[in-house]
């Protein structure tokens, strides 16, 4: 394993094969992951500034993944139950303190399965998210359980090896997150290259979680072996999102804070995370428009018809060269 080999999204550009489409509308952006196909693969973050429940509804009712933040946990159980009235798949978050035992159980009780369980901890390579996602598996074993967020092949072979139906990699390459600079260790600068790393490992699906910029980074994300890309501070400016809107020199913006940051926790302790303020985007179908036809151009430039075709397209990595001052 070459650790000291890595790159980031900035760092590489994937190479164009031979079009065979006669319309990028012809490419197919959908995703399985389960026993479910999403429209693509891409999930906004399980973060309170990012998704509440009307907006998990709406992006159900539309056939997108969705994960539910942990962060109301007296909620859950009638999401969950909400939910699946509608015939609505329901995907939820946990953590790993003893009530959220009581709570897997309680689901139980109640007759009710989540189709997905995210276990959502900062270093989920850790003894108690292992326990977590066993116990889940054993209570709950139609549930689908992805297990995260993790950094390296090992934790990704240990947590499938205790249950986990799909692994959550990145620590440390969020938008607001502190984790580097407090404490060191991360994934930050060089996730895409963790990224590939861990997917080399892995058996079952990974979702990418953190350090996405612009929609090209899902193809490149789909190119170095995720299934699925977890997405906050691209997602975290629209109307349907819940953060605070705040207006500056005639400018919109929205609230986006980190999990782990004083302003979630109510109390500075272990804070790894910080607020900042995201540019206002509109319409969160717009994006999800925009994402799409983004990928179906990247799927075109492969050379191929659906995401699969994206695996197999070469790459250069051009070190600090490819925004070269660029944006839009
Ligand atoms: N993807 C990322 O890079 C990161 C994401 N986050 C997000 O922030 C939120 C809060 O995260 P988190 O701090 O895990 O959640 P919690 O504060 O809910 O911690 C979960 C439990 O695990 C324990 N714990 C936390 N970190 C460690 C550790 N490094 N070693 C041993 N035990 C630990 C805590 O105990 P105690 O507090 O007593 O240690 C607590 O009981 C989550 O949503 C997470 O996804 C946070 C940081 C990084
Ligand atoms: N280190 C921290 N990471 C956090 C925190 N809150 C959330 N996150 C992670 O970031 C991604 C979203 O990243 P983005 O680059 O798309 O904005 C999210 O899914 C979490 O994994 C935090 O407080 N600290």
């Amino acid at each position: 394993m070459d650790f000291n080999t890595v790159f980031d999204y900035e760092d590489v550009q994937l190479i164009p094969n031979l079009g065979i489409l006669e319309s990028r509308s012809q490419a197919d952006t959908s995703v399985k992951l389960g026993r479910y196909t999403f429209k693509l693969p891409v999930v906004p973050a399980n973060m309170q500034t990012v998704i509440d429940e009307p907006l998990a509804r709406h992006l159900a009712v539309n056939g997108y993944f969705y994960v539910m933040h942990r962060f109301e946990p007296a909620k859950r159980l009638d999401f969950v139950k909400n939910m699946q009235s509608d015939q609505l798949i329901a995907s939820i978050s946990v953590g790993i303190k003893p009530e959220e035992y009581q709570f897997i159980d309680d689901l139980k009780s109640a007759g009710l399965v989540p189709e997905f369980i995210t276990v959502d901890v900062a270093h989920g390579h850790a003894a108690p998210v292992i326990d977590m996602v066993k116990y889940i598996k054993k209570t709950l074993p139609d549930s689908f359980v992805i297990a995260g967020n993790l950094a390296t092949p090992e934790a990704v072979r240990d947590l499938e090896n205790a249950g986990a139906d799909a692994t959550k990699v990145g620590v440390g390459p969020g938008k607001a997150c502190i984790t580097k600079l407090k404490t060191g260790f991360g994934t930050g600068g060089w996730q895409l290259a963790a990224l590939r790393l861990c997917a080399k490992a892995a058996k079952k699906p990974i979702i990418t979680d953190g350090g996405i910029r612009h929609n090209g980074d899902i193809a490149k994300s789909i190119r170095f072996g995720a299934t699925m890309c977890m997405i906050g501070s691209l997602f975290a400016g629209h109307d349907e999102t819940p953060g605070e809107v705040v207006e500056m020199n005639g400018d919109k913006f929205k609230m986006y804070f980190g999990s782990a940051s004083q302003f979630q926790k109510g109390e500075y302790k272990h804070v790894e995370g910080k607020k900042l303020l995201v540019p206002y985007r509109g319409s969160v179908d717009t994006t999800l428009r925009e994402m799409k036809e983004d990928l179906q151009s990247s799927i075109s430039y492969a050379g191929g018809r659906e995401l699969a075709d994206l695996k197999r397209v070469d790459y250069v990595i051009v070190k600090n060269s490819i925004s070269n001052g660029d944006s839009y």
